[in-house]
Formats: structure tokens, C-alpha cells, sequence
């Protein structure tokens, strides 16, 4: 599809941000979750965005447990309702490189409680994301590597061929409960090996050789 220069600027849009969680194996394994059936989906608010240039990843107050998570994040080009596996990729603009950074404390109590996991997932500074990403340079989504280092050791590489929903999937599943609308972006679950930073660490991520990005990790004062 063509990409309205505009929509390179997708994070000033203020859309919505719909994850996916539990889309690899290996990450249901270390977590200890079942296999699901159908994607798992939450939200995330445009609020929580941090480009490289803004600042640091900030540790929400009474967190000690904050883990990254690296993944693929789809922008959304055009209106998406009902839309059928086949046609979703006339709807995505490009790609971008995210962590879904995760207050995994929080997010056990919650889970422990059957509460929801907006503690967990939606704090400012919890969506780092690369520049837009133009469709040429992933020509096939569903063959991607994603890796992510902490103070230069690397703790996750995988590959968007291992999710368990596709991309062409998911899309198709979201859009039959919800429209997904232009500048929206979704993020398509982590592989394995997340797991915590620290204050002062640096944290690194990447799609192969194609896009990296580094944020200095701090705790909200
Ligand atoms: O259920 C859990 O314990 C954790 C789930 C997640 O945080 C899911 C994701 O965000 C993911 O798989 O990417
Ligand atoms: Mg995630």
C-alpha cells in the first residue's frame, strides 16, 4: 500500500495500541502459561510511547521486578473491520521495533487476583519503539529476528516464524471484534527470554542488522 509521509510520525497519533500476548511457545514455557486456543489481546495507551531520543525507560513507582520484552509491532494503514487473512496485508503501512516493557510484579498480583494488567503494561515509558519501519525493508514479516541485550549480553533472539498466530491472523481476528484504524499499532508477542533490568542498566534491542535501539534504564523519582 502507499504510506502518507504522515503516517511515519504514527506515535503522534495518539491511536490505539492493541498487544498480543503468549504468541510464541517458548514464552508460554518460561512463564508457565498454557497454549492458548486464541490470541490473548490487551491494550496499551499511546502515553506509554518513548522514542530513543526522549529519555530513559523509567521504573514505575513500587515496581521491583520490570522485564523487557522485544517485539514486532505492525502499523495499521487503512480502516480494518472484518477483515479476512488474506487481505490484511493491503491494510499494514510498516512495521516498528518494540518493547513491551512489563511490571511483571504487578502483573503477577493481578493475575492473582483475576485483575486486569493495566498496572503491569501501561506506565509511562512502557512502550520504547523504533522509527517507522517501510514495507520494503521487512519483505516477509512472518521470517523476522528480534533480539534484545542487556548491558551488552544478549538475553533474547527469536523469530516471527515461531509465532503460534501469524500476523495475517491476528489482524484478521482483531478486526472481526474491534476496528483496528489508520496509525494503530499492534504488537505481536515476545519470544522467550525476558526477564528484569535494573536502574542504571542499559537496555539494547534489535531487528538483525536492520534497526537497533538503546535505552538507559531509571527509576521514576
Ligand atoms: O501471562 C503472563 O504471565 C504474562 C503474559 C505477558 O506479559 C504477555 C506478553 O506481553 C507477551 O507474551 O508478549
Ligand atoms: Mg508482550
Amino acid at each position: 500500500m502507499s504510506v502518507s509521509k504522515n503516517l511515519q510520525n504514527f506515535t503522534q497519533w495518539g491511536r490505539k495500541i492493541v498487544a498480543v500476548g503468549r504468541n510464541y511457545r517458548d514464552h508460554c514455557a518460561e512463564l508457565g502459561n498454557p497454549i492458548p486456543k486464541s490470541p490473548l489481546l490487551f491494550m496499551k495507551p499511546p502515553s506509554s510511547y518513548l522514542i530513543e531520543e526522549a529519555g530513559p525507560i523509567l521504573i514505575p513507582r513500587g515496581c521491583n521486578d520490570i522485564h523487557h520484552e522485544v517485539e514486532l509491532g505492525v502499523v495499521i494503514g487503512s480502516k480494518c473491520q472484518d477483515v479476512s487473512e488474506k487481505e490484511v496485508l493491503n491494510h499494514v503501512a510498516g512495521y516498528a521495533l518494540t518493547l513491551d516493557m512489563t511490571a511483571r510484579d504487578f502483573q503477577n498480583e493481578a493475575k492473582a487476583k483475576g485483575n486486569p494488567w493495566a498496572m503491569a503494561k501501561c506506565f509511562d515509558t512502557a512502550l520504547p519503539v523504533s522509527r517507522f519501519i517501510a514495507l520494503n525493508e521487512i519483505p516477509d514479516p512472518g521470517n523476522v529476528e528480534l533480539w534484545c541485550k542487556v548491558n551488552g549480553e544478549e538475553r533474547q533472539r527469536g523469530t516471527t516464524s515461531d509465532m503460534i498466530f501469524s500476523i495475517s491472523h491476528l489482524i484478521s481476528y482483531i478486526s472481526k471484534y474491534f476496528t483496528l484504524d489508520e496509525g494503530d499499532l499492534v504488537l505481536t508477542g515476545t519470544p522467550a527470554g525476558v526477564g528484569p533490568v535494573k536502574e542504571g542498566d542499559v537496555l539494547s534491542c534489535g531487528i538483525t542488522d536492520l534497526i537497533e535501539m538503546n535505552f538507559n534504564v531509571k527509576r521514576k523519582l
